[in-house]
């Protein structure tokens, strides 16, 4: 190796989110009158960089947590998948984010209801992480969500792309739009710019119409998220159907089966994740084959996170998993 050989950087992927608990009320409980509740971590973030973990990529998570046993309740669940926390802010004050769910059982949908106000993710801004060590990746990974939930976790995620950007480094995005958090103009004045950074999205059909106004068939609509933002590769979710991937050599449509639910929570971000892990593969178009497996695997156990023996999604190139 040369003196001035670029050195490659410490982790795949990188990531910035609140770490939350999840509090489900049991199954045909409703949460008004029920007297227990199933707690589990969780973290749309954080889920993506855990099963990348799993699967044997480098990933840094980022967040601001408060001191004690819920902030170390949730850092525990994601280290113990590996997921490097180097970064991580915890302050002695604040509250930790929660979110109950009703997971709903036709036809009674599920219903999420957040208590992620006055946290200490909400009280940290730009100056108080760590961004050389943040950015010292090949790609960052962002959602909406965090962008979402105020002017300040707006600013930061706006900052991370665009000093991503600076550095070389790839911007991943997954609009990941929640409308308990904000409205679809909102989201759109914020993840636009983001958007246009991105080498990968991630947007649902539906969020693309409520975040982007844009509609038509799944062709269609990928093909106009592309165009609008100069993306590489525009990855959709159309609920049961699809997924869809558009790339600049063209679009795939995927088929898919149902699965028996379990716990709905997280199936979306390990979708993400091993599509991602297809991608830092060089070939992304395996990779939503091995996102589809992922989600149908977190559909099938509880927990926000999708938690997998060492090989289990080792799925060889070419495979079809639907099979
Ligand atoms: O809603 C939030 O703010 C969260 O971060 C909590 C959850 O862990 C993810 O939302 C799960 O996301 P899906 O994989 O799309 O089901």
């Amino acid at each position: 190796m040369t003196a001035n050989a670029a050195k490659s950087p410490k982790y795949d992927l990188s990531t910035i989110g609140e770490g939350q608990i999840r509090l489900t009320v049991g199954r045909g409980e409703r949460l008004m009158f029920t007297r227990s509740v199933h707690m589990n971590p969780a973290c749309s973030e954080a889920n993506v960089a855990g099963l990348l973990s799993q699967l044997g990529r480098e990933t840094l998570w980022t967040s601001s947590l408060p001191e004690g046993d819920l902030g170390d309740y949730i850092l525990a669940e994601y280290r113990s998948v590996g997921v490097h926390m180097d970064t991580m802010v915890r302050r002695p004050g604040g509250r930790t984010a929660l979110y109950f769910m009703e997971p709903g059982e036709y036809p009674m949908p599920a219903n999420v209801i957040y208590d992620r106000e006055w946290t200490t993710f909400r009280a940290t801004g730009i100056d108080d992480y760590d961004w050389d060590e943040i950015l010292n990746t090949k790609v960052i990974f962002l959602t909406g969500i965090t962008a979402a939930l105020t002017d300040t976790t707006a600013e930061v995620v706006r900052y991370a792309a665009d000093e991503a950007v600076k550095r070389g480094v790839e911007v991943i995005l997954d609009v990941n739009f929640r409308r308990k958090l904000w409205s679809g103009e909102k989201a759109r004045e914020a993840l636009e710019p983001i958007a246009r950074q991105a080498s990968v999205l991630f947007c649902s059909i539906a969020d693309a119409e409520k975040v982007f106004g844009i509609t038509g068939t799944p062709e269609e609509v990928t093909a106009e998220l592309q165009n609008r933002f100069g993306c590489k590769y525009v990855v959709s979710t159309n609920h049961t159907e699809g997924p869809y991937l558009r790339g600049r050599e063209g679009f795939y449509p995927y088929r898919t089966t149902p699965v028996n639910v379990i716990d709905r929570p997280g199936a979306g971000d390990s979708f993400v994740s091993a599509t991602i892990h297809g991608y830092l593969s060089g070939d992304i178009r395996e990779g939503v084959k091995w996102g589809q497996y992922a989600s149908k695997v977190a559909l099938t156990h509880k927990g926000d996170l999708t938690r997998v023996r060492p090989g289990e999604l080792d799925i060889p190139l070419g495979t079809d998993i639907d099979r």
